[in-house]
Formats: C-alpha cells, sequence, structure tokens
C-alpha cells in the first residue's frame, strides 16, 4: 500500500456493545468520512470491519484493556500501557467495570501514530502473555456522559467544573495557567538542585522564604514547591494560623482529588483539581477545613476512574 498523506485514521470499528455501554448513539461515535476512501472500503460495515475512513480523533479507546472482563488488569498495569504511549498523552481514563479504557493524545496526528505503533503490538502488561493491544479511534470523546475533568481540560471544555458551593471561602479556577506557562514552571521546579529538596512521608517538597516572590502574587511571601510521586497524597491538616489569612496553589502535571472536611464532622467535600488549575482557600475552607490528597493510583470524579499521573507537582503560596 502507498503511503498515507492524510493523517485520517483508518480503524476498525467498536462493537456496538461498546457504544451501548457508554450510553452513546454509534453514529456518533463515527462519523463518516468527509472524503471516500481510495483504499477499497465500501463504506459497508460490520460490527467487527472497517468501515471506510473516518475524521480524525486525537482519542484511541483500548479495546481489551479495562477494570474488567476476563483479562481485567490494575490500575498500576494501566499506567504503566499509557506511559509507553509516551508524552504525547493527554489525559487517560479507565472507566468503572468495564473492560475499555481510552487515550486522549495531544493531536490526531499524536493519535495516529501511536495506533499505528501499537495496534496488535504485544502488550506485556496484559495477563497470559502473549496478548496484544487492540485499539481503535474514538471520534468524538465530548459525546461521553460525564466525561472526567481530565478529558475535559484537555479538550477545553472545563469551564463547567463547579466550584465547591458547598465549602464557604473556596475558589476553584480550571486552566488558570496555560500550557506554556505550565511547561515553563515545570522546567523551573526540575532545574532546582537535588539538594534543596526535602523528603516528607512520600512527596519532596522545597520551601521558598519570606523574601519569594512572584510576579502575580505579589501579597505571598512565603512558597512551597511539591512533588507527589505517582499515588501519593498529603493527610488532611489546616495550615498553621501563623501562614496567613490566604492560601493560593496550582496543580501541575497531573491532577488529584482534595478532599475537604471540618474535622470530625461531615460530609467529606472533594473537588478535583485538574493540572493547571489553581484553587484559593479563605476563610472556612482556609481555617475550619481540614484539606487532603488520599493516597491512591486514581480519583474517582463524576462516577468514572481518572488515572493519575506519573507525578503531581503543587506550588502553594501563603502569604505570612
Ligand atoms: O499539594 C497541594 O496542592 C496541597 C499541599 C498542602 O496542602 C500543603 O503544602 O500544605
Ligand atoms: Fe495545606
Amino acid at each position: 500500500m502507498s503511503k498515507r498523506s492524510d493523517p485520517v485514521l483508518k480503524v476498525p470499528k467498536l462493537r456496538s456493545s461498546t457504544a451501548r455501554v457508554l450510553g452513546v448513539a454509534e453514529d456518533k461515535l463515527f462519523p463518516p468520512a468527509a472524503h471516500s476512501s481510495k483504499d477499497g472500503d465500501s463504506g459497508a460495515s460490520n460490527d467487527d470491519g472497517v468501515k471506510g475512513r473516518y475524521s480524525s480523533t486525537a482519542c484511541l479507546c483500548l479495546l481489551n484493556v479495562g477494570l474488567a472482563g476476563f483479562i481485567a488488569i490494575d490500575y498500576d498495569a494501566f499506567a504503566s500501557i499509557v506511559q509507553g504511549f509516551g508524552d504525547s498523552v493527554a489525559a487517560s481514563w479507565m472507566p468503572h467495570a468495564r473492560s475499555f479504557s481510552f487515550v486522549l493524545f495531544k493531536s490526531p496526528q499524536h493519535a495516529l501514530q501511536a495506533y499505528e505503533q501499537f495496534h496488535l503490538a504485544p502488550c506485556p502488561q496484559l495477563p497470559g502473555g502473549g496478548r496484544r493491544l487492540g485499539l481503535a479511534a474514538f471520534a468524538d470523546p465530548t459525546v461521553v456522559p460525564n466525561l472526567p475533568p481530565s478529558f475535559q481540560a484537555a479538550l477545553g471544555l472545563a469551564d463547567d467544573l463547579q466550584p465547591l458551593a458547598a465549602v464557604s471561602g473556596l475558589t476553584f479556577q480550571p486552566e488558570f495557567l496555560s500550557e506554556s506557562e505550565e511547561e515553563e514552571l515545570l522546567s523551573f521546579i526540575h532545574n532546582l538542585p537535588d539538594s534543596e529538596w526535602i523528603p516528607v512521608h512520600g512527596r519532596r517538597v522545597v520551601h521558598f522564604g519570606a523574601s519569594f516572590e512572584y510576579s502575580s502574587f505579589s501579597p505571598a511571601h512565603q512558597a512551597t514547591i511539591s512533588i507527589y510521586p505517582y499515588g501519593r497524597g498529603i493527610p488532611p491538616h489546616i495550615d498553621i494560623p501563623e501562614l496567613g489569612t490566604y492560601i493560593v496553589s496550582v496543580s501541575l502535571h497531573s491532577g488529584c482529588t482534595m478532599d475537604f472536611r471540618i474535622p470530625q464532622g461531615e460530609p467529606v467535600h472533594s473537588v478535583y483539581l485538574p493540572p493547571r488549575s489553581l484553587l484559593a482557600l479563605e476563610g472556612d475552607a482556609r481555617y475550619k477545613y481540614a484539606h487532603g490528597i488520599k493516597e491512591r493510583a486514581s480519583d474517582e470524579v463524576n462516577g468514572v476512574v481518572v488515572m493519575r499521573g506519573e507525578y503531581r507537582a503543587s506550588i502553594v503560596w501563603r502569604a505570612m
């Protein structure tokens, strides 16, 4: 076959059961190609056949990689498969009790490259030995109900992520940082000398003293940079009162759920913090509620499982 010049995925059709499980009309998953195929596909389809060419998509479905089913795997194995796709991955998602999962790439070209490299390639993380990965294009992740926030953020749809009205004094803003600002901060963080880092219960931190100032946050006089390796968190705590009235933080590289709870009180209020989001605490959120991040491989958000990334970094500013 001659080399294709246009980056369009030609993909096997997902089983109709997958569309049913997702609660999505099949034709939504597979919009017909804008142009006809010259590769001999008729455009006719059956459940396992190839149906012409589809619009390019940045999202691949991992057809045989899921938490359920006869070759079910766990989150760690999923994370390792996703890591194998490299840094062209924008978000990944392993829904609860399903035998498939999704990876959203930074562009349709990245998805195509991953498809060509990994579809039907042996996948050592799958149990039984010698199994191959089954991939398919997933035309439009925006049609999935309860799309995980990491996907929403990656797709630029995060506007309707709600701040926690229940916790007074809590302000949350998704996509506060641009991707290039996030990159700049991460390269600053990764260039800090090893000697600056202090290990603290599974994470590591660098403190900047009262003289530290950052142009956008002039009232803040103290900052802490933390790196949480995959799955790590921080126990519930209220920052000491001496650290001032406001606490402002940003999340970098990966998201996590932060829980807020009035000590001894119920209930727990959780907010998912996607990468590049901003969180500001004052009033009750600052002084009455303890905040913490559970140690776990994934977070459940709106009923779906969102994997944690390889690490999460945060910067917390506090005025003294
Ligand atoms: O990593 C975070 O977002 C929160 C860290 C935190 O609560 C703290 O350093 O006091
Ligand atoms: Fe804190």
